[in-house]
């Protein structure tokens, strides 16, 4: 598991632990682990052109000391100060392992191997101040690798959000825990590969985290196995409400999703049996309605639905619930709040903007706060489908963000497989936050592996490599 921490949560734990190390102690390992990092990604340190952007805080005391350690092994090192103010003690230090400083930060961006953006960390407000904001393009238009020290300048740490200019680097080396915005677009894409680097700060961090990302690992644990006793119906069954005259197409998709997503069987509810049963012949059909249609575990209903009818129905019923695109459409919390059994909402920006009466940029650059309003106006579980997807209980529990995924899976139809893939989980057994977060990774996975060539993939593409995504995660 990959767990982040907010602000607050951080600045406690350091405190904690800063009350039992001597002064300086946990700065001089975060300027370790950073220069140990820059030392990997530069290859040859003797020799090479590193420029520090040093703002007034910490972040740029962390900065220098990490200057002074790569000045000590031979690199030229040069700081560029942008506060009102320095950290005294760590530019001591970078003078006396030989770096100097520079007011024209043009001249030393130009000429940099590596540029080391130590503007703000987690005390930064806003976006990057205006004098910032060209220093920060110049490093963004130059040649050099640009790593951000524990988080990119100018994002919120709390909450992945944008306001203004932040810096864009190519790697982001952060200390002691992931931070929410490193997790969730857009601020997760300024920071490029994450690395996190060990401080001690596991000692008096709380052990739930305030976000996490599941690994393969994480994920294999959650995944359904058969058993010897194990029949198709004792191992859950999917209903599928889906597909239309106009889109019998999306019926197909959810169904291919649902059979990839370990329930023993599914049951296709609705108009486009033709469709399903040429495709996929190990389907169980129904013309409907969804309460005539036989015994499931859990119900899936939406994608491609149109006016087609069955939403009514299967929330009705006492059965887990994901509601999907045109499941979404004009639903009203009061119809999800009175359920007994778990509904699972699978929105896009566009659907979640519709359900909370905003816009849909609005949804796109407060994604944390959006997952988080659906769940709690709807006492549902909520994913967030998107470049980030993200996950929100209404018991509370640490949002999730989806660490897989590509910008390849914005091609139609592929939120259908999610939404089979998911409620067939959901069928097997799995709790709504669990199947939700297992079938994004799942998801993100094959459409990786997919496109692995570069190359666009689509939705049937996707639902095809999702057992291959399975076993890459679950023989780790
Ligand atoms: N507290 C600790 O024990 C440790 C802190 N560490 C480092 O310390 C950082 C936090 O240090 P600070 O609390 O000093 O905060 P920062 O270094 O993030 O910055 C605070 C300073 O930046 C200014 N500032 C705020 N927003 C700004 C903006 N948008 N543009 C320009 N300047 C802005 C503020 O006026 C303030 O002077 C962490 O991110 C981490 O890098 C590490 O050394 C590990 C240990
Ligand atoms: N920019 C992006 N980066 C990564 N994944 C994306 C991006 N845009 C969309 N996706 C993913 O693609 C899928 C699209 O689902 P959806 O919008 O419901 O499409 P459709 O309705 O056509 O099936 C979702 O899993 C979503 O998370
Ligand atoms: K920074």
């Amino acid at each position: 598991m990959r767990n982040a921490h907010r602000v607050e949560t951080v600045r406690a734990a350091e405190a904690a632990l800063m009350a039992r190390l001597p002064e300086g102690a946990l700065m001089q390992r975060a300027a370790a682990g950073l220069a140990a990092a820059c030392c990997s990604l530069l290859g040859r340190v003797y020799g090479a052109r590193v420029v520090l952007l040093v703002g007034s805080g910490d972040n740029g005391g962390d900065t220098l000391y990490a200057g002074a350690r790569l000045a000590r092994r031979g690199a030229g090192v040069t700081a560029v100060p942008l506060g009102a103010r320095v950290h005294e003690a760590g530019l001591a230090a970078l003078r006396a392992a030989g770096g100097r400083v520079s007011d024209d930060p043009f001249e030393a961006l130009a000429a940099a191997d590596l540029v080391l953006d130590g503007i703000t960390g987690i005390g930064g407000r806003g976006g990057l101040r205006p004098e910032a904001v060209p220093v920060a393009r110049a490093a963004r238009g130059s040649d050099a690798v640009v790593v951000a020290v524990d988080l990119p300048s100018g994002i919120d740490a709390d909450t992945g959000e944008v306001s203004g200019e932040a810096l864009r680097a190519d790697a982001t080396v952060t200390f002691g825990t992931y931070k929410p915005g490193l997790l969730i677009d857009p601020a997760r894409e300024y920071a490029g590969a994450v690395r996190l680097v060990d401080i001690g700060l596991g000692a008096t961090l709380p052990s739930v985290p305030d976000m996490e990302a599941l690994q393969h690992e994480d994920v294999a644990r959650l995944l359904p196995v058969p058993f010897a006793s194990s029949d198709k119906y004792r191992r859950g069954v999917v209903g599928v409400v889906a597909g239309s005259a106009r889109y019998p197409g999306a019926a197909v998709l959810a169904v291919a999703g649902a059979l990839r997503g370990g329930a023993g069987a599914v049951r296709y509810v609705g108009p486009a049996t033709d469709a399903v049963l040429a495709r996929f012949p190990e389907t169980l059909v129904h013309p409907g309605p969804p309460e005539k249609a036989g015994r499931v575990q859990a119900w899936v209903a939406g994608p491609g639905l149109g006016d087609e009818p069955g939403v009514a129905e299967v929330l009705a019923s006492d059965v887990p619930v994901l509601l999907d695109a045109d499941g979404l459409r004009d639903l009203s919390p009061e119809a999800v709040r009175g359920r007994a059994a778990p509904t699972l909402l699978t929105p896009h920006a566009g659907e979640a903007a519709a359900l909370l009466g905003v816009e849909r940029a609005e949804v796109e650059a407060h994604r944390l706060w959006a997952v988080r309003e659906l769940t709690a106006r709807f006492g549902a579980t909520v994913l967030l489908k998107g470049s980030t997807t993200l996950v929100a209980d209404p018991d509370g529990a640490p949002v999730r963000a989806n660490p897989t995924g590509t910008p390849w899976l914005a091609t139609a139809g592929s939120g259908d497989v999610l939404s089979g893939l998911a409620g067939s989980l959901l069928a097997a057994g799995l709790p709504a936050r669990d199947a939700a977060s297992a079938a994004a990774y799942l998801h993100g996975l094959a459409a990786r592996l997919t496109s692995a060539t570069a190359t666009p993939v689509t939705a049937t593409d996707v639902a095809a490599t999702l057992p291959r995504a399975w076993s890459d995660v679950t023989t780790v």
